[in-house]
């Protein structure tokens, strides 16, 4: 269809159409005539044919209530029949790959003007193709299932696969050797993990929790330990199509039963009589990407201790959803192994290691969290920033009370304090083996991620707190603080409950403390 012709008005012309059936307004220079909409707008009838809305410029009173997203949906653009002279539109929809322009709403690093130490001009390219493939390619994707709760489009999975995200998330290593990263922006010996950082990073402006942890949440975790401890012919049967995102794997260790206390773990796994099969049984509990993994990386007990095994669905592997307070786009679930036979082949590690198989990982999972809870909570910054501009409370912007900037202030003090943290941390990483990490990052990590969504918290809080009722509303102005609000947890109980890590680097300390350190 022909793109309608738009008219040139005056503020007199529109000021004509002042009458229910005959419905003008003004919004951001932009003409629309609300005559036939009037009866169907979801905010009734009687805010536009307020003597102050009919006919007049409603830029103000529209953007005190609506997103700008409103005015981009197809059956309210055509709303729009013309512009007004001499004047010019200055609110507009978000640009592919765009940073904003909100102070704070992007780290300093990013933000026109200012400098890093950390990033290099790789970096910089890098993260500016990975902003446009995200917003391009998974942005729509993730707002419709989160809400769908559906797991991300197969769609998607190849497209990452192409440019070798899923090999990137894993972060710098062996695995990335011959493959051309984002198109060729970064070599693999050259990617670090600032690199890994800025994914992390980006991935997170999609505002969508579980849709994120459905992304292959399950696959940064579940697959490290075939990727260290497989035999080669697992890896080869494993690694190519999980990272070509053909495949889906997960980390199966919590159980009903066992969350943090690993040694605690009732699945089992007995040797068939023969000594060439596993024989497992149990259940696993909160399993993000279960419910469509084709591998699951188990925790199990046998008769040495605790062993991992690397089991394929099959007979005797069963997977249902668990509906958790994020999106059932993650799927997270609950898994029965019954009788399920695998070869001895695929143990990960050493028969009776399996703790040793589990831990090596978790110190870049949990800093993995850090980069995404530090950037998340720039986006809240973001929304509240807009919000206590445009919305009037007693005659003025909320942005005048006092109070509301106290709150602001304090989002920002903790979003530019754990970023700074975060990127000291990174830096020590480039530098470090990953042995040396293991030793002298578990403390500083678990400390750091622990004050992250300690952080997170106390901005989800103040965020619902300025946007009202809004902050507690699934759609319109504060769908996204909702969205955090109900989600942001998440990031505190995943990969190590907030006071575990905290007493975790303290016990660190003390292990480290001089013997001849007194008073
Ligand atoms: C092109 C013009 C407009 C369109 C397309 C439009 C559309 C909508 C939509 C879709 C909603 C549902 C909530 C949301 O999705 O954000 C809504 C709610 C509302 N609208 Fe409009 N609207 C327009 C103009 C106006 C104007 C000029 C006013 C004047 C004050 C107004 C007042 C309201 C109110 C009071 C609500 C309820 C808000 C709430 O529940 O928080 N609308 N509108």
């Amino acid at each position: 269809m022909a793109a309608k012709e738009l008219k040139e008005f005056t503020l007199e012309d529109v000021a004509q159409h002042d009458k229910p059936d005959d419905l003008w307004v003004i919004i951001d220079a932009k003409v629309y005539n609300l005559s036939r909409f009037k009866d169907l707008h979801p905010g009734g009838i009687a805010v536009l044919t307020d003597n102050e809305i009919a006919g007049q410029d409603a830029t103000d009173a529209f953007y005190g209530l609506h997103r700008h997203e409103v005015l981009e949906r197809p059956q309210y653009k055509r709303l729009q029949i013309g512009t007004i002279k001499g004047q010019k539109s200055v609110i507009y929809d978000h640009v592919v790959g765009e940073v904003s322009k909100v102070p704070y709403a992007e780290p300093t690093w990013l933000s026109p003007g200012y400098h890093s130490p950390y990033y290099s001009d790789n970096h910089r390219e890098f993260q500016k193709v990975v902003r446009i493939f995200i917003d391009e390619v998974l942005y729509e994707d993730a707002q419709a299932h989160e809400e769908d709760g559906k797991r991300p489009s197969q769609i998607v999975f190849d497209k990452m696969g192409e440019v070798n995200l899923h090999a990137m998330r894993l972060g710098p290593g062996n695995h990335l050797k011959g493959r051309t990263l984002m198109g060729g922006i970064v070599k693999p010996e050259e990617f670090d993990y600032f690199h890994e950082l800025i994914i992390t990073q980006e991935l997170v402006r999609v505002r969508a929790r579980g849709y994120g942890d459905g992304l292959l949440g399950g696959k940064v975790i579940g697959l490290p330990p075939v990727l260290t401890f497989g035999s080669d012919e697992l890896k080869a049967k494993v690694i190519p199509d999980v990272l070509a995102g053909k495949k889906f794997i997960c980390l199966a260790i919590s159980e009903a039963q066992a969350g943090s206390d690993v040694m605690g773990l009732q699945t089992t796994a007995k040797l068939s009589e023969d000594g060439k099969e596993w024989i497992i049984n149990g259940s696993k509990k909160w399993i993000t990407n279960a419910t469509f993994a084709d591998y699951f990386t188990v925790g199990c007990r046998t008769d040495d201790g605790l062993t991992v095994i690397l089991v394929e669905r099959g007979p005797g592997v069963e997977t249902r959803h668990i509906k958790t307070s994020y999106s059932t786009a993650a799927g997270t679930g609950y898994i029965t192994f019954d009788n399920v036979r695998v070869p001895v082949g695929n143990t990960l590690g050493e028969v009776g290691g399996g703790i040793f198989v589990i831990l090596s990982n978790f110190n870049h999972e949990r800093w993995v969290m850090c980069c995404s809870s530090a950037r998340s909570q720039r986006s809240i910054i973001d929304e509240c920033l807009k919000w206590a501009n445009q919305r009037k409370a007693f005659g003025k912007p909320l942005i005048s009370q006092a109070v509301i900037r106290s709150k602001i202030a304090g989002m920002i003090a903790r979003a530019e304090g754990v970023q700074s943290w975060l990127e000291n941390i990174t830096y020590q990483m480039t530098h470090m083996t990953y042995k040396q990490q293991a030793q002298k990052l578990a403390g500083p990590i678990a400390i750091l991620k622990s004050h992250c969504t300690h952080c997170a918290q106390e901005t989800a809080r103040d965020a619902v707190q300025i946007f009202g009722g809004r902050g507690i509303t699934k759609s319109g102005m504060g769908q996204f603080i909702e969205h955090y609000y109900r989600t942001v947890t998440f990031d505190a109980l995943l990969g190590g409950a907030e006071d575990v890590l905290a007493d975790l680097c303290v016990r660190q300390a003390v292990r480290a403390m001089p013997k001849n350190a007194r008073l």
